[in-house]
């Protein structure tokens, strides 16, 4: 047998396993990085996060992704090096944080790679005839980071998704159900990356086919865009003050919210390729509102990424209550101006943070990939969410060895 097999055939039986989950998103920040232990599988998996980092992408690493990024003509050769130098780059980033933390690469067992989103591309977004089917795609080839850490990698976690009928996105149910659903309450988990998404968890041991996850449009992706494009050096609004400075103007807002994605019934997904700088140039066009005060621009954005959580909660649940408990993630969650914003359209709603469950706002990304490898390795095919979701029992991920 291929040693590899027998490795993975005993890790596979083995009550728990040491994963390293991996995840770059929409923002280009940089790479999260999260060393988990998953004991158990399927609804007993129990986590503990030993370690979490973020390493920060270089300007040279964020220029070569956004070369390419969202953009529907690149350079087929630009695209083709850049696959296995992101693989390249993600196993220098894991080794560098596994010397930091004193561990050896033979300690860890398992690598869960998400890689570089950089097109995502649902039919209800491309819109084309003659490919009538969901497509997405991430780079940082598996079989590098596999060969340079010497540790076992599974990765491109969306293909089976969408290869099974779902867009690939988002993943973050597969995850949250397992590690976060209560027994005592229904919840929302809200993640504001730069798409912002959500998942609904009913009670634990109630019906858990209710349970789904979908975008909702904008988090941070077009407050940051914006915020680059004007203020040279600045990455992000820190804590939303130049939001907090600023007037919604409503003009400019349904301008921004005529777009059908935000009517289209859920689950659905979407990504900066639609909401991107042209989609607000387009609004403030239609609106007469280009030469908005930076302050009144961001300010109506926040208020855009809030009313799209807001309506994609409602429509969830139509005429019913909606969950009390919602808990955000992701770097939307450390903006006021966003949560002030969210506060007054969910007026009814309870917000406080994932970390108050155990799972880091931050790292939770990160961590749905290593639970989705553990599930692929000593669990089951999972099925989440079948009455909205549609999509059939699963294993997520593709494995490579390293030698
Ligand atoms: N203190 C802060 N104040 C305001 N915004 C912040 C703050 N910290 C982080 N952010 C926002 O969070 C962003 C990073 O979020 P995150 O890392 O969750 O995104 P991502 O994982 O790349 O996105 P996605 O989930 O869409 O893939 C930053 O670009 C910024 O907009
Ligand atoms: C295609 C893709 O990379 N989508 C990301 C992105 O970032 C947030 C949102 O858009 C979500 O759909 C997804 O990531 C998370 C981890 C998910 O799949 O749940």
């Amino acid at each position: 047998m291929n040693p590899f097999l027998a490795r993975l055939h005993h890790l596979a039986q083995a009550p728990s396993r040491r994963i390293i989950g991996l995840m770059s998103g929409t923002s280009l920040d940089g790479l999260d990085v999260a060393l988990c232990r998953l004991t158990g599988h399927g609804p007993g998996t129990q986590l503990e996060l030993e370690q979490f980092r973020t390493i920060p992408y270089s300007e040279e690493t964020r220029a070569r992704i956004r070369t390419v990024f969202a953009r529907e003509q690149v350079s087929l050769e630009y695209l083709t090096l850049l696959h296995p130098w992101l693989g390249s780059l993600h196993a220098t980033a894991i080794l560098e944080c596994l010397d930091d933390w004193n561990i050896a690469p033979a300690e860890v067992d398992l690598i869960a790679s998400h890689g570089q989103t950089v097109y995502h591309a649902p039919q209800h977004q491309h819109q084309r005839a003659d490919f009538p089917r969901n497509a997405t795609l991430q780079l940082g080839d598996g079989d590098h980071v596999a060969v340079e850490t010497g540790i076992i990698t599974l990765s491109d976690f969306r293909q089976k998704h969408i290869a099974a009928g779902g867009e690939g996105a988002p993943l973050a149910a597969y995850g949250d159900f397992l590690l976060l659903s209560s027994p005592d309450e229904e919840r929302l988990l809200l993640n504001l990356g730069g798409i912002a998404n959500f998942t609904y968890l009913p009670r634990a041991g109630g019906n858990a086919s209710t349970a789904f996850s979908t975008d909702t449009g904008p988090g941070n992706t077009l407050l940051d865009a914006t915020v680059r494009a004007q203020r040279p050096g600045m990455q992000y609004d820190e804590d939303g003050r130049l939001a907090a400075a600023g007037q919604v103007h409503e003009g400019l807002l349904t301008a921004l919210l005529g777009h059908a994605f935000f009517a289209a019934p859920l689950p659905k997904t979407t990504g900066p390729e639609l909401f991107s700088p042209s989609f607000l140039a387009e609004a403030q066009q239609r609106s007469g509102t280009a030469h908005l005060r930076l302050e009144d621009t961001l300010a109506t954005l926040a208020e855009l990424s809030a009313v799209g959580v807001a309506r994609a909660v409602r429509a969830a649940f139509a005429e019913q209550a909606i969950p009390a408990a919602i808990y955000t993630s992701g770097g939307g969650a450390h903006n006021p101006a966003l949560l002030a914003a969210l506060s007054r359209h969910l007026p009814e709603a309870r917000f406080g943070s994932t970390d108050a469950l155990g799972v880091p706002g931050d790292a939770k990304e990160a961590i749905l990939f290593a639970v989705l490898a553990n599930e692929a390795v000593a669990g089951q095919p999972i099925s989440i969410g079948a009455g909205r979701q549609r999509v059939p029992a699963v294993s997520m991920g593709k494995i490579s060895f390293p030698g």
